[in-house]
């Protein structure tokens, strides 16, 4: 027995009956069965404290050599304890509330503090509970820390087979953007789209308050909130601070997943938010408060930097609640801000994917041969392109390893999923089981794509691709516009899904939603789309539609385009091949299709050729461009941009029949 090996040794015994002499400083007497090393615990509690090491910053505080760092790691925490209170604060009472940092189910000392005040303090009259009561703060926890969270506490938390987080999002599993409202006041009025058309159902400043203070007050109501101290957007010169409080751990992990994650230096030099999400989703709003529709209530109020959700726990809110912000903050500094996805090739060529949910953003910026810059919300400034978000938000509706290996790999630990069933027992995820809902979904930090471009910055544009999932079935699978044609079907916005998969339903519900995001634009969409022409025209981006719908017949009679077939036509995009490709142009839409792509079947590439009754093949494509005819009448009246040429020529891009 090497005595050397017990200096230590400070250790458990364990009534083992040899004795070995420990070194005089420390005096313990060991007891150990000589095979393995001395545990360095008094008591079970005492050896799981030593399970966790104390986290070092990678930053030095306090004693750094570092000429700035003047605050003391205690300071520092108090600030940032001062911060979080600031921004729980109500806006009625003058005391409260008090904000501890840590776990309330952990025996620290702060939780025994807590534990006395309020034995201590007999409630009087002018001290309302809340003011007793302590709020702990789970401050920017890590994956590990947000999963026992999570487990312990929410139901219908588990881990699955591939280690992701499995979640319940509620009764909501999908926006409602019927319930989100914007503050209308001197300002917003003026500035921003309302009305017809518009995203943005107006409340005013008196009933944000009610509703603020209700969350707030839930918020502060319960043992715990998780805040997120997080960034958006990768340009550096526009990046935004946000905070966001919640009650939940998957909402906390998600957005860890989503945002823009701080080192351990940037957080600590942090500070004051620009933007804060109160999120008390499990609580409802109230019905009998003005404006109220549902008991669903999400609301921005730009002037005070905040937005508040009650009665909906859809993670997508907060994410795409943050885009509505971006839409309204970049084109004031003449940023673009786009609902795009967004590729790099090896030689520097940027594509970016427009389209409405479910088209393919995701599925086609995540290729394999390309860097990701971002699935979904892009900037678009004087240096090129930026990524808003840190991480992707995949549909995983009949995922598969084989057609979508990237996405399928990025679902592991960290990852969050939400809504998918799975085997009770090996807690394999059946990613066809829509028994929640259709719109299941994987949020992970964007480096979990192999090929991910950090930062997440590119080049100015080359191609735009604008995607449309046509359930009809009479759009071409690509068509080569210019850039009048691209500017009208950015501001229509098309895309026909099917509800889902439930029978019934065999007629294609068209949407049109201006700038293919309506949802989330707060100007005018002809705003958006003068900077986009501005753009491509001076970057000499060309402009693409894609369908990645339906082919051979409606929904119903056709079926959709193979995912293999589309990632061949917009490899030909990438490449420059099919800019050389032969073109004609078809009738109707007058949009210009070519006549062969390597690796796909010609046949497919005028989509009345693969139409077995010609005259149903007319007369959908005729139905279609009526839609879109009603639609664009919205629009006649506006211009676009500086000169009048422009919105001329767009409104003679639309179909003419
Ligand atoms: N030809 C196709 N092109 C693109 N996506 C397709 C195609 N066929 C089927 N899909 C499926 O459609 C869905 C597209 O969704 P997603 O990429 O998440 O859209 P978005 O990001 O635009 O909301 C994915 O589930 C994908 O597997
Ligand atoms: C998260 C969303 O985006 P998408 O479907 O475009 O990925 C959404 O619309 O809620
Ligand atoms: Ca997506
Ligand atoms: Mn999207």
């Amino acid at each position: 027995m090497a005595d050397s090996k017990m200096k230590n040794g400070n250790g458990v015994a364990n009534g083992s009956s040899t004795q070995v002499q420990t070194s005089p400083k420390h005096g313990n007497g060991v007891c150990h069965d000589g095979s393995s090393s001395p545990i360095k615990a008094q008591t079970i509690d005492e050896l799981h404290s030593l399970q966790k090491k104390r986290s070092t910053p990678t930053t030095p505080t306090g004693s750094s050599p570092s000429a700035f760092s003047v605050l003391s790691e205690e300071d520092r925490q108090r600030q940032q304890l001062q911060s979080i209170s600031a921004s729980l604060a109500s806006l009625t009472r003058e005391t409260g509330p008090k904000v501890v940092k840590g776990d309330p189910a952990r025996k620290t000392p702060t939780s025994k503090i807590a534990h006395v005040a309020h034995h201590q303090f007999a409630p009087t009259i002018n001290i309302s509970d809340s003011s007793l009561k302590f709020t702990h703060v789970l401050y920017n926890l890590s994956p590990a820390e947000l999963y026992e969270q999570a487990i312990r506490y929410e139901r219908g938390s588990f881990f699955t087979s591939t280690g992701a987080l499995a979640t319940l999002s509620g009764a909501k599993t999908g926006r409602s953007p019927r319930d989100k409202r914007i503050v209308k006041d001197a300002n917003t009025e003026k500035e921003l789209w309302w009305g017809k058309g518009s995203p943005n159902i107006e409340m005013d400043e008196h009933t944000f308050t009610v509703n603020r203070e209700r969350a707030v007050d839930y918020l502060n109501s319960l043992d715990k909130v998780f805040v997120n101290d997080q960034f958006l957007n990768w340009d550096p010169q526009n990046k935004l601070k946000v905070r966001i409080v919640s009650a939940r751990a998957y909402h906390s992990l998600f957005m860890h997943n989503m945002c823009i994650r701080p080192t351990e230096e940037e957080l600590e030099t942090f500070g004051t938010p620009d933007f804060t999400i109160y999120n008390a989703g499990q609580f409802p709003c109230n019905r009998f408060t003005h404006y109220m529709t549902s008991s669903t209530s999400i609301d921005m109020n730009l002037a005070r930097r905040e937005m508040v959700i009650l009665g909906t726990q859809y993670a997508g809110e907060m994410k795409k609640g943050l885009f509505s912000l971006m839409h309204y903050l970049m084109p004031k500094r003449q940023i673009l801000s786009l609902h795009s996805g967004c590729n790099m090739g090896k030689d520097g060529d940027v594509a970016l994917f427009f389209g409405l949910s479910g088209t393919g953003k995701t599925t086609l910026s995540t290729d394999h041969n390309r860097y990701l810059i971002g699935d979904d919300e892009h900037c678009w400034g004087d240096n090129g392109v930026s990524n808003i978000e840190g991480g992707c938000y995949a549909k995983c509706i009949d995922l598969s390893r084989e057609k979508e290996p990237d996405i399928w790999n990025a679902i592991k630990f960290g990852t969050v999923l939400e809504n998918v069933v799975f085997d009770e027992h090996t807690r394999e995820v059946d990613y066809s089981d829509n028994s929640v809902t259709e719109n299941t979904r994987a949020a992970y930090p964007i480096e979990y794509i192999p090929n991910a471009k950090i930062p997440c910055v590119g080049p100015h544009p080359k191609n735009v691709i604008l995607l449309a999932c046509d359930a009809f079935g009479v759009l071409p699978p690509v068509s080569k516009l210019n850039l009048a044609q691209t500017m009208y079907h950015f501001i229509s916005g098309y895309t026909a899904l099917v509800a889902g998969t439930e029978d019934g339903i065999k007629e294609p519900q068209a949407t049109f939603s201006a700038c293919f995001g309506a949802a989330f634009i707060m100007l005018h969409p002809t705003k958006y789309a003068a900077m986009l022409a501005q753009k491509m025209q001076k970057h000499g981006a060309t402009g693409w539609l894609v369908n990645t719908g339906w082919s051979g017949g409606r929904y119903g009679s056709g079926s959709r385009i193979k995912l293999s077939y589309t990632r061949k036509i917009i490899d030909a995009i990438h490449s420059g091949e099919l800019l050389k490709a032969n073109y004609r142009k078809t009738k109707v839409f007058g949009l210009e299709i070519p006549t062969a792509i390597e690796g796909v079947p010609s046949e497919i590439l005028d989509p009345i050729s693969t139409w077995s009754n010609k005259d149903a093949y007319n007369e959908t494509l005729l139905k279609l461009a009526t839609l879109f005819k009603n639609n664009f009448e919205t629009f006649t009246n506006y211009k676009i941009g500086e000169d009048n040429t422009l919105a001329e020529q767009i409104l003679a891009a639309g179909p003419i029949f």
